[in-house]
């Protein structure tokens, strides 16, 4: 397991994820993993400046907890987040509505799982992110979100430790996420075939 060392997310990184969330509109924000609560702030800025959402964000440490919702009263951001406090895989597991968008930021050996955990709960179109992709303790959890046989179109954001950013797919259009380069002949066809859906 990693140790407790304070890494929040980058200013680049936090202003990338508040454009996402503006762009997505979700109704329901997940985060694993607020440390100290700066990602979350970007997450809820968004939410804030949608006019609708909500960010439920997971944080193991009982201090770190405290002073994220400190932080979170003192900035006014407070009504639209919900800090759930304790290991995240159990309430998570329990969502009863959908996730609009995840941000993966607890310990990246947790990342793949808590992913499979939320999968059920992931629309279509639904952007999955995960912070610091040079960590070694990730590379399972970039394995399994390039592999398009499992859902996603995955491309990596290439700043500071860098972020992967995962659509998830629907069923149909994971036909379209195996090969390089399609080719002229397979643009044609692919344009035929999303005009018949
Ligand atoms: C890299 S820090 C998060 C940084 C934060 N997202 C930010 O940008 O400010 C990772 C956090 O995940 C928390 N964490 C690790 N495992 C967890 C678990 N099972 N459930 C909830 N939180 C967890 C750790 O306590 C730590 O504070």
């Amino acid at each position: 397991m990693a140790s407790g060392i304070y890494m929040p997310i980058s200013e680049p990184g936090g202003r990338l994820l508040y454009s996402l969330v503006r762009a997505a509109r979700p109704g329901l924000v997940v985060e694993f993993g607020t440390s100290y609560g700066i990602s979350t702030l970007f997450l809820a800025a968004a939410v804030r400046d949608n006019g609708t959402g909500r960010v439920v964000t997971t944080e193991l440490s009982a201090a770190k907890a405290a002073a994220a919702r400190r932080t979170f009263a003192a900035t006014g951001l407070d009504d639209v987040i919900i800090l759930l406090e304790g290991d995240a895989l159990e309430p998570l597991a329990a969502l009863d509505e959908p996730a609009g968008f995840v941000l993966l930021d607890g310990w990246k050996e947790l990342c793949l799982p808590v992913l499979r955990l939320l999968e059920p709960r992931l629309a279509p179109g639904t952007l999955v992110v995960a912070d610091d992709v040079d960590m070694e303790e990730l590379a399972p959890y970039l394995e399994y979100v390039r592999d398009p046989a499992n859902g996603y179109r995955s491309l990596t954001f290439p700043y500071d430790e860098g972020m992967e950013i995962s659509c998830r797919l629907r069923h149909r259009e994971l036909r379209f996420s195996t090969g390089a380069h399609p080719g002229e002949q397979g643009h044609r066809r692919r344009k035929a075939q999303l005009a018949l859906q």
